[in-house]
């Protein structure tokens, strides 16, 4: 029998990539986003290309949409083998002047969002009594903490540390919780991150920040969103039965560790 992968974040950018190739890989898939018309039109897209799909809006920041998204999902398919993580914001900002706002709003969503997207995919994968596989999207800023990302990069610090903790305690339960890091892909989000860090910045026009990014990588060149799949891809199956509790880092050679 296929086996039943839920992304979140999914109706574009990394999600969407990470969804098409687990689609690829044979899994029947749970799109998800907060962004219903986005979802829609993806979903449709997925269903055109043959892919046994459903798709369930919902908040990652709200832990009964959580709870609600492995519902949905079971309800449809009967079961699930995997759970991503995904969904992320970004928020840009000198570090003086973070405010409460910022700090609760990202990690409302980066870090309760994980959270609560572990606890309802384990909850199920304990009463299955299945294997089961978590897998956060963390970055390379929860391995470095980058300027003007102080809070996107705490936010993936703490999601870095949820997956070790978690794939402790889960691991009786043959749950494994790992993440992926990426580095710099050329989604929504840096677009939304080039065109705030630029304002901060008078020698700086839109596109420069990103640029400055991708000078540094040592292959030379941006992340695709086939790239991050690639990994996902690998930790989704039985070929990385042996591996919990990682946070993996897919950059191109920016981060080194
Ligand atoms: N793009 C990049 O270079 C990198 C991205 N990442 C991480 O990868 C993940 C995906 O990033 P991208 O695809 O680039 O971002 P994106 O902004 O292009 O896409 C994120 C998707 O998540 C959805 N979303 C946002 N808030 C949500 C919420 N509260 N509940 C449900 N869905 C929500 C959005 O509607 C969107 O479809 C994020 O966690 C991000 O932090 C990590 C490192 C680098
Ligand atoms: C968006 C992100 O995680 C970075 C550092 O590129």
């Amino acid at each position: 029998m296929s086996k039943v992968a839920i992304i979140t974040g999914s109706a574009g950018g990394l999600g969407k990539g990470i969804a098409k190739r687990l689609g690829k890989d044979g899994f029947k898939i749970v799109l998800h986003d907060i962004n219903k018309e986005m979802l829609d039109n993806t979903l449709k897209e997925f269903k055109d290309a043959g892919v046994d799909s459903v798709a369930v809006v919902g908040d990652v920041s709200k832990r009964e949409d959580q709870f609600n998204l492995v519902k949905e999902a079971v309800d449809a398919f009967g079961q699930l083998d995997v759970f991503v993580n995904n969904a992320g914001i970004d928020v840009v900002s000198p570090f003086l002047d973070i405010d409460e706002n910022q700090l609760n709003k990202t990690f409302a969503v980066n870090v309760n969002g994980t959270v609560f997207g572990t606890q309802a995919a384990a909850e199920q994968f304990i009463k299955q009594d299945t294997k089961g596989k978590v897998i956060n999207a963390c970055s390379i800023a929860g391995h470095e903490s980058f300027e003007m990302l102080g809070t996107y990069s705490a936010t993936k610090h703490a999601v870095r540390s949820f997956t070790h903790s978690a794939s402790k305690e889960l691991a009786p339960y043959k749950i494994r919780v790992n993440a992926y890091c990426p580095g710099v892909a050329g989604t929504a989000m840096w677009d939304r991150i080039d065109e705030e860090m630029v304002k901060y910045y008078d020698d700086m026009e839109r596109g420069d920040a990103y640029k400055q990014f991708v000078e540094g990588i040592s292959l030379g060149r941006s992340q695709e969103p086939e790239d991050v799949a690639n990994l996902v891809s690998f930790l989704a199956s039985d070929d990385s039965d042996y591996i919990t509790g990682q946070a993996i880092i897919t950059d191109g050679g920016i981060v080194y560790r």
